[in-house]
């Protein structure tokens, strides 16, 4: 039998992924075999230039048409550079660019061709890890908390403890290593928490042509619009019942709640409100958890991370106190669910995208 599909034998996977932020591709090697994490590998990270970012971002919310076509050459030719130099792979998990995201009415929609890619590499690839589960009734998102899971085991955890992650959109991953597997029934709740960077992100570039509010500068500066505030928690999303998913521009619209505020205002509301998500989202977790583990961009804003620490009763840590790497752990992430769906182990489960069983979402190519 082919060794990608051999349980228990530990392989060398590399995990590629293209966030809501559209900064770039990252690509992270693991060594597992698809229970445990044996080893963290080498990184790397594959900017998009600003004229490839903008082919990616006139595709957004779109389903076909041209701009997609071009968009899926973007995504296609910078895999296939970002995954090209790395020795001794075995599998790679590929997990593409996010489009759209409707799992309730259109479904979803992740561009990149992993047949190709596998012909371009030489290696076998894993991907389109989302459409089986919103077949099978799923949200498709989050798909992260399995590979948390087995961090979590990683880490010799053996109480509660939850994984936040603050990308674009914030997703939150509630953990209970007591549990054996990722799919028994309360080893896992997880679901998006609400917007993260990306509102701030889109008024950094409209009001002060910046990609991103570095450091929380301008944010520290304002005073947060606490009407704007309770504006934004009214919207229903908060109070739906968990397992449930965002698309990038959900709430898009947050930034006319601060139209009317100082630049400074207007971040810090904004900053405040990803903050507020995640608090709502701990309501929804059957207990507090011990320590919320912050990866994705947004764990670089100390405003962002001072507010959660204020909001939130237990620690509010970096992954990097625990000796995770904040910048790679979605890579890593589809590396090791590639490494699942190869050997036909679940990626989901009704406690993490609302699907009606634990079902292996992903497409396994082989070069020729
Ligand atoms: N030094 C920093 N100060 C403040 N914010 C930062 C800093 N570095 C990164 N960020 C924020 O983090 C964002 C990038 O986060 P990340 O790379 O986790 O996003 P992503 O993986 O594309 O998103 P997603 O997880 O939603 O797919 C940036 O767009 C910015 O808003
Ligand atoms: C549909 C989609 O691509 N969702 C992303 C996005 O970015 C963060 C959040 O929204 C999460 O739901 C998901 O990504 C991570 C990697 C996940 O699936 O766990």
């Amino acid at each position: 039998m082919n060794k990608v599909r051999q349980a228990g034998v530990p392989i060398r996977a590399l995990g590629a992924m293209s966030g809501t932020s559209l900064d770039g591709v990252d690509a992270a090697v693991i060594e597992t075999d698809g229970v445990s994490i044996l080893r963290f590998g080498e990184s790397g990270y594959r900017p998009y230039s600003d004229a490839e970012q903008r082919v990616i971002a006139a595709a957004l919310g779109r389903w076909d048409g041209p701009e997609v076509a071009a968009a899926t050459q973007v995504i296609q030719a910078a895999h296939a550079e970002a995954l090209a130099d790395y020795s001794d792979v075995e599998l790679v998990g590929f997990h593409g660019q996010t489009l759209a995201h409707a799992p309730r009415t259109r479904g979803t929609l992740q561009v990149g061709d992993g047949g190709a890619l596998a012909q371009a590499l030489g290696v076998p690839v894993v991907w389109d890890f989302r459409s089986a589960d919103v077949e099978m009734g799923g949200e498709g998102a989050p798909l992260a908390p399995f590979f948390h899971f087995a961090c979590a085991k990683y880490l010799n955890r053996d109480a509660p403890v939850a994984f936040l992650n603050l990308g674009g959109v914030g997703n939150i991953s509630f953990v209970d290593p007591r549990f054996d597997a990722p799919d028994m029934p309360g080893a896992l709740l997880a679901f998006d928490t609400g917007p993260a960077n990306a509102p701030l992100n889109d008024l950094m570039q409209v009001r002060l042509g910046q990609s991103f509010d570095e450091g929380g500068k301008v944010a520290r500066k304002g005073d947060v619009a606490s009407g704007a505030l309770e504006l934004f928690l009214a919207e229903p999303y908060f109070a739906r019942i968990p397992p449930k998913s965002l698309d990038r521009n959900d709430f898009s619209e947050m930034i006319a709640l601060v139209g009317e505020l100082s630049d400074a205002d207007a971040a810090a509301t904004l900053t405040a409100m990803a903050a507020a998500g995640v608090a709502e989202a701990m309501h929804h977790c059957p207990q507090a958890p011990g320590e919320v583990l912050v990866t994705g961009g947004g764990r670089k804003n100390p405003v962002l991370m001072q507010m959660l620490s204020v909001s939130l009763d237990c620690p509010v840590r970096p992954v990097e106190d625990v000796g995770l790497d904040g910048d790679m752990l979605e890579a890593q992430a589809f590396a090791y669910l590639a490494v699942r769906v190869a050997r036909r182990l679940p990626t989901s489960c009704p406690g993490t995208t609302g699907v009606r069983a634990a079902v292996a979402g992903g497409t396994l190519s082989f070069p020729a």
